[in-house]
């Protein structure tokens, strides 16, 4: 754990030279908390990602504070925005119940922003929790993409089923659902393709995975995470409305947070699309994905000592 906040707190480097940088320089050079301090606040906040509407509430919530503390002294508040921003980010205890239960996770998003390495990673993660996972690598399209989930499953520890390249990713993910079922497993993570020979494809791809799942094991708990690359700011944004319309996104994977300059992006994703962020990625190794914690999270951003 020490070990991954101290490579969140590296990974965010670029990003708190961004935000933490330009807010210091705001509560150094204002006197008094007036409109033009909210003003430049504001606007270090959406210069580091962090979203309009998000910035809104953050804003919102600290001058509330302000004049319930009768605050006068711009320095006075600096931990109120540190927290507004942590209480902005806060993912409800519920969002994790498909861990403990017998779900079926599909994880999309576009090609090369780290599904399958998520997969992986999120394979050992819950497998360490003792809970018996299985893989689907339903994404048939890619040639490499099977061999190297397989890699994945073995490096978690996890059984994988897969099928011919240039299967029916649906009858993979038929197969796996079988397998889940058959060998009483807890949680069947399905790696999908991000690219097809166009979008509709890819998305009538996914209703259908979606379908068989629907129909052959109504009862499992339903998890559809979409993965974005923290690297690609509001282009992540746009990716993750464009795959709401085709399945019910029910939270995030963050990817490629060490070395992002736009790491507030975190903040922005889940107020814009109230989807929360579940997870976050710091490396390519098995343990560089960890839950989202929004507490670890601000204070690895704003280098406040939460933790070793
Ligand atoms: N630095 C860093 N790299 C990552 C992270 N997650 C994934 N990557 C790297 O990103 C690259 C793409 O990852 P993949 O898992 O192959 O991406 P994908 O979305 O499955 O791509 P397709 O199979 O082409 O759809 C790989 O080189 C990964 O090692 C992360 O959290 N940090």
């Amino acid at each position: 754990m020490a070990g991954f906040f101290s490579r969140l707190k590296e990974g965010l480097t670029k990003t708190r030279d961004n935000i933490v940088h330009g807010i210091d320089c705001v509560f150094n050079g204002f006197s008094s908390i007036d409109d033009e301090f909210y003003e430049e606040l504001e606007e270090i906040l959406i210069m580091g990602d962090i979203g309009v509407n998000a910035t809104g509430d953050i804003l919102e919530r600290l001058q509330k504070q302000v004049k319930e503390n009768h605050l006068k002294e711009p320095s006075e508040c600096k931990s109120f925005l540190i927290e507004s921003i942590k209480e902005q980010m806060k993912v409800e205890e519920t969002a994790y119940d498909f861990e403990h239960e017998q779900s079926i996770v599909m994880v999309i998003g576009v090609n090369g922003v780290g599904k399958t390495t998520s997969v992986g990673k999120l394979a050992g993660l819950l497998k360490a929790q003792g809970r018996k996972v299985l893989i689907a690598a339903a994404d048939t399209y890619r040639a490499a993409a099977c061999e190297q989930l397989t890699e994945w499953a073995n490096r978690a520890g996890v059984d994988i089923i897969a099928g011919a390249q240039g299967a029916d990713p649906s009858s993979v993910v038929f197969d796996a659902v079988s397998a889940a079922k058959a060998r009483h497993t807890d949680v069947l993570i399905c790696d999908t393709a991000g690219r097809l020979h166009n979008k509709r494809n890819l998305m009538e791809e996914l209703k259908k995975m979606n379908r068989i799942i629907d129909r052959e094991f109504p009862d499992a708990h339903r998890e559809n995470l979409i993965v974005l690359d923290g690297t690609t700011g509001q282009n992540a944004l746009n990716q993750a409305r464009e795959f709401g319309e085709t399945a019910k996104l029910t939270g995030i994977i963050l990817t490629k947070m060490d070395g992002t300059s736009k790491g507030g992006i975190a903040v922005a994703i889940q107020s814009e699309l109230n989807i929360p962020v579940k997870y976050i990625g710091v490396g390519e190794k098995l343990d560089d994905l960890q839950k989202f914690d929004s507490e670890q999270f601000v204070n690895a951003l704003f280098d406040v000592d939460g933790q070793a």
